[in-house]
């Protein structure tokens, strides 16, 4: 469970979090919307430990994550908004395996994991592929993969279908829907809550740093539209 208690959180005295109290259950599928600057990737950031709150606490599975950033990061698996942050190093098999190999886990599970996450991203093969020399979207496929190898508690993403194409966007959510099912939590930020509507428990909307919405999508709805966030067709 991921648990966000009272959070509050500025830069240079501008306030981007304010009060910011939500609880993410293992195995629920949480859609994270608002407008541009309503503070959705700030609060991904406090998830592991990323950004820590000025005031209150962000809890993984009870403990805070300031008291044990390492726990926070095994358990919590991040997708960043832009991969080229998250990629250290110069092949696709080798980045994606660095995560499991610092768990100290046997190199045949290592190469288990790495080619499970590529399946998953519609990647199957491209070990010795130059990141580089990816594309963006490949990019993108290559760093969700990096997070699904670490075998997380709980996913955070941050805008993950940026520039992924119609079969390897497809291929993610139906991972993320299977991982879902087995009980991981999942909280994933986006302005466009059209394709991964069916799949979500609940919608969380933030306004100017709060929490706007909380609840299942078909009551959020109206306030939605309100909010700039792209909604079903009803
Ligand atoms: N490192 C930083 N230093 C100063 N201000 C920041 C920093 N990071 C974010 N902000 C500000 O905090 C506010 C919230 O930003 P945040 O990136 O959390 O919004 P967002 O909802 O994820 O936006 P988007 O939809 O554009 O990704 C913005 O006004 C932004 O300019």
């Amino acid at each position: 469970m991921i648990e966000f208690q009272s959070v509050f959180h500025a830069f240079e005295d501008v306030p981007v979090l304010e009060d910011v109290s939500l609880t993410i259950d293992d195995g629920e599928f949480v859609l994270l919307a608002g407008a541009n600057g309503s503070g959705k990737t700030t609060l991904l950031r406090h998830c592991n430990g990323l950004l820590t709150p000025d005031s209150g606490s962000v809890l993984v599975d009870g403990t805070p994550v300031a008291d044990d950033l390492i726990a926070a990061r095994s358990r919590v698996g991040m997708v960043f908004q832009h991969p080229r942050d998250q990629f250290v190093a110069a092949t696709v098999g080798a980045d994606i395996a660095f995560g499991p190999e610092n768990l100290g886990l046997e190199r045949e599970e290592i190469n288990r994991r790495v080619a499970a996450a590529l399946e998953a991203v519609n990647m199957t093969g491209r070990e010795d592929d130059r990141i580089e020399a990816l594309s963006g979207g490949e990019q993108s496929r290559v760093a969700i993969a990096g997070a699904l190898a670490m075998d997380p508690t709980h996913l955070v993403l941050d805008e993950p279908f940026t520039g992924l194409d119609e079969p390897a966007r497809r291929s993610v959510l139906e991972r993320l829907e299977s991982l879902s099912a087995d009980g991981t939590g999942i909280l994933l930020a986006t302005h466009d809550l059209r394709d991964v509507s069916a799949l979500a428990d609940r919608v969380i909307a933030m306004r100017d740093g709060r929490v706007a919405v909380d609840g299942p999508l078909e009551d959020a709805l109206g306030d939605l539209e309100d909010l700039a966030v792209r909604v079903p067709d009803r």
